[in-house]
């Protein structure tokens, strides 16, 4: 995925401006920089929810997995019910299952509704329902944020099981986890920083 002199204003705020970059297929990418420099604004170009005042983005992949800042699951439903709704329901209740155990959820919290669930446990949800829906380009929004150091062990460690040899995007605030999960690093500064 490439992106060529990229510039994008809400009103008079320029958000981005003139950014180059460039994400290698099938490697992973982590994104830092300071609360408001423009991460998820740059992503929701990528993913085609925000368009830009002036540049270019190529080589953006059709199938398009996302964890979003918010958990964007539907609280009545259990946390099988909210995956089965992106992934179809003849989806294999048994992988979904085996996949939200190696996120470290419960057997008896799966058939609950994830209204019952606490924020971390949501936050599982929301990442297994992205991996399990394989798309050619994973978004990572801040995905580990919120978890104990355990469960963000085991829920990088999850994400980069079933992740190899696809693109991956994470942005994040946190040295340790962009080393952990590797591959390039693009830092973004505030504009006017250098
Ligand atoms: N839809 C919008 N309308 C107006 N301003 C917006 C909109 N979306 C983002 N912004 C502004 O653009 C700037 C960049 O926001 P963005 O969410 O991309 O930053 P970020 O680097 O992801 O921040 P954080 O690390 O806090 O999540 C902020 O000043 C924000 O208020």
């Amino acid at each position: 995925m490439v992106l060529r002199g990229i510039t994008k204003r809400f009103g008079d705020k320029v958000v981005l401006e003139d950014l180059n970059a460039r994400f290698l297929k099938g490697q992973t990418s982590c994104i830092m920089g300071p609360s408001g420099c423009g991460k998820t604004t740059l992503l929701q170009l990528l993913m085609g929810f925000l368009t830009p005042d002036e540049g270019t983005i190529t080589g953006v992949p059709k199938k398009k997995s996302a964890v979003f800042q918010e958990d964007r699951l539907c609280e009545p439903f259990t946390a099988v019910s909210n995956i089965k709704m992106v992934l179809g329901r003849t989806a294999d209740t048994g992988r979904i299952r085996d996949h939200l155990r190696q996120l470290g959820l419960e057997e008896a919290a799966l058939d609950k509704p994830v209204r019952d669930f606490s924020g971390g446990m949501k936050r599982r949800v929301s990442i297994a329902r992205a991996v399990l829906f394989g798309g050619e380009v994973l978004f990572l929004d801040e995905p580990f944020k919120g978890l104990d150091a355990a469960t963000r062990e085991q829920a990088m460690d999850y994400v980069k099981r079933h992740t190899k040899g696809s693109t991956v995007l994470l942005i994040t605030h946190d040295q340790q986890e962009a080393r952990k999960m590797g591959g390039q690093l693009l830092a973004m500064a505030q504009r006017g920083e250098p």
